[in-house]
């Protein structure tokens, strides 16, 4: 009999031109997230265009990869929508680019209804921590959000639907 899996993706694929997560945008990360339901995590490749230095990727698309995995995962163990307040990023280790990483995003504290802190690991195939993040998240409930007028009715019901917040 087949074993039950011990993680399953999330369903992120819902749009669009996101730079981290959009399926259509081709410049982009294309990032794709599993959850153990206590944390949240992906498998990514840098590619080679996304290059900083040498074969090393750029700072900022670490960054961006981490702003990434730690939202997502403020989305999906939050139940809220989040826009990001702020990051802070320590590079650890030089990643090159075209190897296989992880991303790893973890609730840090949930501040208030409003706000909780996240943080963020970027990992190698031997689980050498190369980056790690620190980040705040505002939560957002789907009529706060509708007010806030940044995304529309539509996508707003889509993601509550697809993640029961
Ligand atoms: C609206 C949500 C819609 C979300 C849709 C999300 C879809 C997600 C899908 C996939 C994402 C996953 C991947 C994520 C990774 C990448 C994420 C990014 O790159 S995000 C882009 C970079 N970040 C920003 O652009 C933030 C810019 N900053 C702000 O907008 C503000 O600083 C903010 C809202 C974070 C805090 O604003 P303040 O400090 O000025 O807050 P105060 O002055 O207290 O409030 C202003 C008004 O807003 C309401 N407000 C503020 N925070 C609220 C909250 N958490 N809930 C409800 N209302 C809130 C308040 O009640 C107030 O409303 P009154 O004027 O009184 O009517």
């Amino acid at each position: 009999m087949d074993q039950p899996k011990p993680y399953r993706e999330l369903p992120t694929r819902l749009s669009h031109g996101c730079f981290g997560c959009g399926s259509e945008n081709p410049h982009g990360l294309r990032m794709i997230f599993h959850t153990d339901e206590k944390s949240v995590f992906s498998e990514i490749v840098i590619p080679d265009h996304m290059v900083g230095w040498k074969n090393f990727a750029h700072g900022g698309i670490l960054s961006t990869i981490l702003d990434e995995i730690m939202g997502w995962s403020a989305i999906y163990l939050t139940k809220n929508l989040v826009l990001t307040k702020s990051i802070a990023v320590d590079f650890l280790r030089p990643v090159p680019v075209g190897t296989t990483l992880r991303a790893e995003g973890r609730i840090s504290k949930v501040r208030s209804d409003r706000e909780v802190a996240m943080e963020g690991f970027l990992l190698n195939s031997n689980g050498i921590v190369h980056a790690r993040g620190k980040g705040v998240f505002a939560l957002f409930k789907i009529d706060a959000a509708m007010k806030f007028g940044i995304a529309d009715e539509k996508e707003l019901r889509e993601l509550e639907r697809v993640f029961n917040l």
